[in-house]
């Protein structure tokens, strides 16, 4: 394989990414990277994935969410051909995943990384680029990306879990791939190691690579990608930048100030959407949290004067990622017949 990575060629859509938001620079054409077109995946009698559709394009980072059990490893599983499908079809860089073609192109961190303990960092990642024909530059070169030059030389058995994590990227850098798989890469990670692997990817979607990243963590996937994938029981319900799923998710966040706080619930309530009112008591000045729409508001502050309450504050507030994939993972009965944009039925 070589460090060099494969021509763009095949191009058409525009950057749609958060990353520059303000940038005045002209789009860089996109081509596909992996595309699935009506694949679905049984395990007995769990549908792990369902007829999904989705085209991941270059240079953009994907954070791929869904609660436990959605289907998102079955999904990342595939692309690397490491589980096959039942039905439809899945190209990766114009190859079918598996193939040579497919995996010279693609760095993975899937599991928590096997190396040998006993050898240091460096000796770890020779051993596997030299297996790939790569030169040690290239181990060094991906030590510098994952900032791990000063301890490239101890021991992995003496490195941290988010150090460990940290060479487990490097390891899935060696080559340069375009394309980076990581299921799950800050779990059991402290904040710290959170925060610095969050710049590491964010770092390695700048510079251009394309990054498919499982995660739970919803706030972290909203400061690093691009766009998200939401999927709920197999199916794919939402393929869209970060910010167009909150502008476009139909729900306000509402924080209000009344007095008396505790007779304001009911009235509240009746406003508020499935996901019901909260009373946030962790401040000297509590307060009641409800997802509604921006047109009830003026009906609700009207409610809760003529119940007598006091209305000192009402703040409106975009949801956050959390809030967008709570209400689209809620609850699948849920009408999805009027879907945001982006969201798909
Ligand atoms: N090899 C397998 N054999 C049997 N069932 C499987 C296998 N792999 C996945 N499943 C099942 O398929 C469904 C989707 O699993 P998957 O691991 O893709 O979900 P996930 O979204 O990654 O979940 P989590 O967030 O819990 O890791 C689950 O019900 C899981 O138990």
């Amino acid at each position: 394989m070589s460090a060099t990575r494969p021509e763009e060629s095949e191009t058409d859509d525009a950057r749609e990414g958060t990353h520059s938001p303000t940038s005045s620079v002209p789009a860089p054409a996109r081509r596909s990277v992996a595309e699935f077109t009506g694949v679905s995946k049984k395990f007995g009698s769990v549908q792990a994935l369902h007829e999904v559709d989705l085209r991941v394009r270059s240079g953009l980072v994907y954070g791929v969410l869904g609660p436990n059990g959605a289907g998102k490893t079955t999904l990342l599983r595939v692309v690397l051909g490491l589980v096959r499908p039942d039905a439809g079809s899945v190209t990766v860089l114009g190859h079918r995943p598996g193939q040579p073609g497919a995996l010279a192109h693609i760095g993975a961190l899937i599991e928590s990384p096997a190396f040998v303990p006993h050898l240091s960092g460096r000796a770890n990642l020779r051993v596997l680029a030299r297996a790939r024909g790569l030169p040690d530059d290239e181990v060094a070169r991906v030590l510098r990306v994952m900032d791990l030059q000063d301890r490239a030389d101890e021991r992995f058995h003496g490195y941290s879990l988010g150090m460990g994590q940290r060479l487990g990227v490097a390891a899935a850098l060696l080559g340069n791939p375009p394309l980076l798989i990581l299921d799950e890469p800050t779990n059991g990670l402290d904040p710290q190691g959170v925060a610095s692997m969050r710049e590491f990817i964010r770092r390695l979607g700048e510079d251009g690579t394309t990054v498919l990243l499982s995660s739970h963590l919803l706030s972290e996937v909203q400061q690093i990608c691009d766009r998200v994938v939401v999927i709920n029981r197999g199916r794919v319900i939402a393929d869209d930048t970060v910010t167009a799923l909150r502008d476009h998710s139909g729900t306000t966040v509402l924080k209000v100030w009344v007095s008396p706080v505790e007779q304001a619930g009911q009235v509240l309530d009746q406003h508020a959407s499935e996901a019901g009112v909260t009373l946030v008591e962790d401040s000297d000045d509590p307060y009641w949290r409800l997802e509604t729409t921006p047109e009830t508001v003026p009906e609700l502050v009207n409610a809760l004067v003529k119940a007598g309450i006091a209305v000192y504050e009402v703040r409106r507030e975009r949801p956050s990622l959390e809030d967008v994939f709570f209400g689209l993972t809620r609850d699948e009965t849920t009408d999805a017949s009027v879907p945001p944009e982006g969201v798909q039925p």
